[in-house]
């Protein structure tokens, strides 16, 4: 169904050429007040940025600070008004009240000489009717209007009219509408997401400007907007809570870089760039990894019993000797007793302290337990001696002691004993051995690397079975190989080792490390500050001082990088993309970078491809959201058409029964179509194909303009449109080895290039113009979760799916039309 028809107000084309050139010469005119002013703008902040560097080379201290902060605020200043050059204004409202007026809306607010508003910010709240008026709510509405622009230019407007009788006669008869959405829908697919400022859609609006505290879950099907949704919410909330958000920064978790890279110009393009983003393999400061592991070792590894394990295994390194302990120090043989040992080491776990800041109670506890000994055994010594000494010189009678419990040693003596005890070798081992410090690497390479350890931690572990516990079947997935490189489903579990372990004191040199690399850095820039001034000439300020002067919360950039390098880090807001993929444990580590519970969750539990993915909200995050978590759903596909959505749903109904598939806007006229490969021909069938729909992508940029230069390559045509080719995890290599010229790999190329070769988990979040889905039964069969691999591959295709099989197509394929 066209979008366009369910909107009965929305006018035709076939308005008198006249009147439509009428209304968009009207506009023309008051676009160019709009970019007169954009000019004036940056005419003024660039004038006001040159004479504040002009004034560079005198003044005091405080001036020379406030004039840096002005060049920076001014600089920015100029960087936001170039980036909205494009697109400046797209729409226009006209309110129902004949005595108010039409506000036109863009990409910032603007205000004319005498502050008189000429543009209103999209993000404000006055331009929400624009988006969110329907003809059931007009929102006080007669008219909204989108207007299309190339440059500074009007190239045309689509109008819906909520309210026909407050439009004159000019106005009715000019009315025109051809859906801007279904225009933008049209255009072909670049590689980078572009943002949708000009058609943002009411249902996604209402996500959009969502409050920011709570746990907002946003559930849509395959192309219903939930990423470009949450890019925009990000740049709402920047702008609605600028200072909060700038000083804690906003945090963006995707699935892959890939598609990191592929959303991450659409943030700069609204004018925001104060965010950090990352993947699950990211989150944790110091590793960094893609790789993923099997999928019956990701369940058990992103299970919350894994939590528990963990606790346990930190527990197990908590040694408590079945004897009494024995230390040879000082020539001594020194002694603690088990149970005195015992009772010390409940004591400090009572204080629920994290394991290595545990450890420095049970290192003081236990030197002054050995101390004391040794204390005792010296002063044993004496005492003998002395009685010995008694008998020999007198009687052979005891001498009278003067008091058989008094101390000999004070408390300095016994400092002093304690020190010397911590520098012996022995002591020092013993208590390593007793209650070790350890770094979550540590901690899990020597778990999951021995049999025996492991093994005695699952026993630790079902003493206290609250979060249930690994089964003999799972725990033996857990070992392998001491040097194996850390995986994505290993950093949850590296996060929650952090968190049971503490500070060992590495975290704390690397902190230190990069605050010396920041302070130098500082001062190079402060030196050449005040050589500029003559400041430094002067003998006034020293370069140091000045660094340390200007050391406050700093620009936002920096926000990012502190942020980033920091696990401790609480960020004001949290965006999720693609968060079915999200395991027990890793949410555990979202959960701890932000402590106020401020969330945006996008995702899709019926594509969930990830074994220890989510396939409900409610049961993944109602833990965390305390009765604050919101649900709201998407359902339109502004991605696929008609014709492969109703394929998709086939899939859908076969693998997720319960959900419901979104519905398309618009119909592409091609049928999706299978093509039965004979065995061993795979080579030749698929370049045919291929080459096929690199050649239809180019012709159909032709017929829109965008023509690309002429090639005997097809691959070269299809600049700006692109086909990917999605294909069995397993056989990757062998595909993209059939087809040379194709980007397979996941680098920035994979998004520039015109064709590509990908598995369906790379192709997660992407879309194309054309998806040529290689052996669907080997995707279906790849994993427990083939068949959700399947729907994520089919609703890939902005235009046209071909499917290629060698076996019989799956039943579920079964609607789609053959060629021979
Ligand atoms: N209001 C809109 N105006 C124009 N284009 C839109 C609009 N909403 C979504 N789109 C386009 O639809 C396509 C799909 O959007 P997006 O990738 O955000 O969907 P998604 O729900 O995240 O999909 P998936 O679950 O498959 O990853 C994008 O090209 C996006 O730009």
């Amino acid at each position: 169904m066209d979008r366009s028809q369910r909107h009965p107000d929305t006018a035709d084309r076939t308005a008198p050429e006249s009147a439509r050139d009428h209304s968009i010469r009207a506009e023309q005119a008051v676009l160019d007040t709009h970019y007169a002013r954009l000019d004036a703008a940056r005419s003024e902040t660039r004038a006001a940025l040159d004479q504040i560097r002009a004034r560079g080379a005198n003044g005091s201290y405080a001036n020379l600070m406030e004039r840096e902060a002005g060049a920076e605020e001014q600089a920015r200043s100029l960087a936001r008004l170039n980036s909205v050059e494009d697109g400046l204004c797209f729409g226009r409202i006209d309110p129902t009240s004949r005595d108010a007026d039409p506000l036109y809306i863009g990409r910032i607010g603007l205000r004319d000489a005498d502050h008189e508003v000429l543009l209103v910010d999209w993000r404000a709240p006055a331009a929400q009717p624009f988006y969110a008026a329907t003809p059931q709510a007009p929102r006080g509405l007669a008219r909204r209007r989108h207007l299309h622009t190339r440059g500074r230019g009007v190239t045309g407007i689509d109008d819906e009219v909520f309210d026909l009788d407050r439009l004159d006669a000019t106005e009715q008869s000019g009315l025109v509408g051809e859906a801007a959405l279904l225009a933008r829908l049209r255009e072909g697919r670049t590689g980078r997401m572009q943002d949708i400022v000009a058609t943002i859609q009411g249902e996604q609006d209402q996500v959009i400007r969502s409050a920011l505290a709570g746990v907002l879950v946003v559930q849509g099907g395959p192309g219903t907007g939930k990423t470009v949704a949450a890019l925009h919410r990000t740049a709402y909330l920047l702008y609605t809570h600028r200072r909060t958000l700038e000083r804690r920064g906003v945090l963006i978790v995707g699935p892959n870089p890939t598609f990191l890279r592929y959303i991450g110009q659409v943030l700069p393009a609204l004018g925001e760039t104060d965010v950090v983003f990352t993947t699950v393999g990211g989150l944790y400061p110091g590793v960094h990894t893609e790789h993923t592991d099997v999928p019956e070792v990701a369940a058990v590894k992103g299970s919350v019993r894994m939590a528990g394990l963990l606790a346990a295994a930190v527990r197990q390194r908590q040694h408590i000797p079945d004897g009494d302990l024995h230390v040879a120090a000082g020539g001594m043989e020194l002694r603690v007793a088990q149970e005195d040992y015992a009772e010390l080491v409940e004591r400090i776990r009572d204080k629920e302290l994290p394991h290595n800041a545990a450890r420095g109670h049970v290192v003081a506890e236990v030197l002054t337990a050995l101390a004391q000994d040794q204390q005792r055994q010296l002063e044993d010594t004496l005492r003998e001696a002395e009685e010995d000494a008694g008998l020999d010189a007198q009687t052979g009678a005891a001498p009278e002691l003067e008091d058989p419990n008094a101390e000999l040693w004070s408390e300095e003596d016994l400092a002093s004993a304690r020190e010397t005890l911590w520098t012996d070798p022995a002591v020092r081992s013993t208590l390593d051995e007793l209650w070790p410090a350890l770094t979550p690497q540590q901690l899990l390479t020597e778990l999951f690397s021995d049999p025996g350890r492991l093994l005695a931690a699952v026993a630790e572990s079902r003493r206290f079975p609250a979060d249930g516990v690994l089964t003999d079947h799972e725990w033996p997935l857990l070992l392998r190989e001491a040097e194996a490189s850390w995986t994505v489903d290993d950093v949850p579990l590296l996060d929650e080792a952090a968190e049971l372990l503490g500070e060992d004191g590495s975290q704390q040199r690397a902190r230190d490390q990069a605050e010396e690399q920041r302070r130098r850095e500082a001062e190079r820039y402060a030196q050449g500050v005040l050589e500029f001034t003559g400041l430094f000439e002067a003998g006034m300020l020293d370069a140091a001082t000045l660094a340390e002067r200007h050391r406050d919360d700093g620009p936002s950039v920096s926000t990012a990088e502190r942020a980033a390098q920091d696990r401790s880090w609480a960020y004001g807001h949290v965006i999720v993309d693609e968060a079915q993929e999200l395991s027990a444990m890793a949410w555990r580590t979202v959960m701890r970078r932000n402590p106020a519970r401020s969330l945006t969750v996008v995702g899709d539990t019926a594509q969930t491809g990830s074994a220890a993915g989510a396939t409900s909200w409610t049961e993944m995050l109602g833990p965390y959201a305390e009765g604050r978590l919101q649900e709201q759903h998407l359902l339109v596909n502004y991605r696929t058409p008609v014709e492969i959505m109703r394929l998709a749903a086939d899939i859908l109904a076969a693998v997720a029964p319960e959900q419901r598939p979104p519905e398309s806007v618009r119909e592409s006229g091609e049928e999706p179509r299978a093509v039965r490969v004979a065995p061993g021909d795979w080579s030749r069938q698929l370049t045919k194909v291929v080459d096929g729909e690199l050649t239809a992508i180019g012709a159909e940029q032709a017929d829109t303009g965008h023509e690309a230069a002429p090639s005997s390559d097809p691959s070269a045509t299809a600049a700006g449109g692109r086909v990917a080719v999605l294909v069995p995890d397993h056989r990757h290599t062998e595909f993209a080895a059939l087809l040379p010229r194709a980007a397979a790999n996941t680098t920035p190329e994979v998004l520039d290039a015109p064709l590509a070769v990908l598995t369906c988990t790379q192709a997660k979040g992407l879309e194309f113009d054309a998806v040529v889905l290689v052996a669907p039964d080997e995707i279906l069969e790849q994993s427990p979760r083939g068949g959700r691999d399947l729907y994520v591959a089919a609703t890939r295709a902005t235009r046209r799916l071909t499917v290629l099989h060698e076996a019989p197509l799956p039943p579920m394929l079964a609607a789609l039309h053959g060629t021979a």
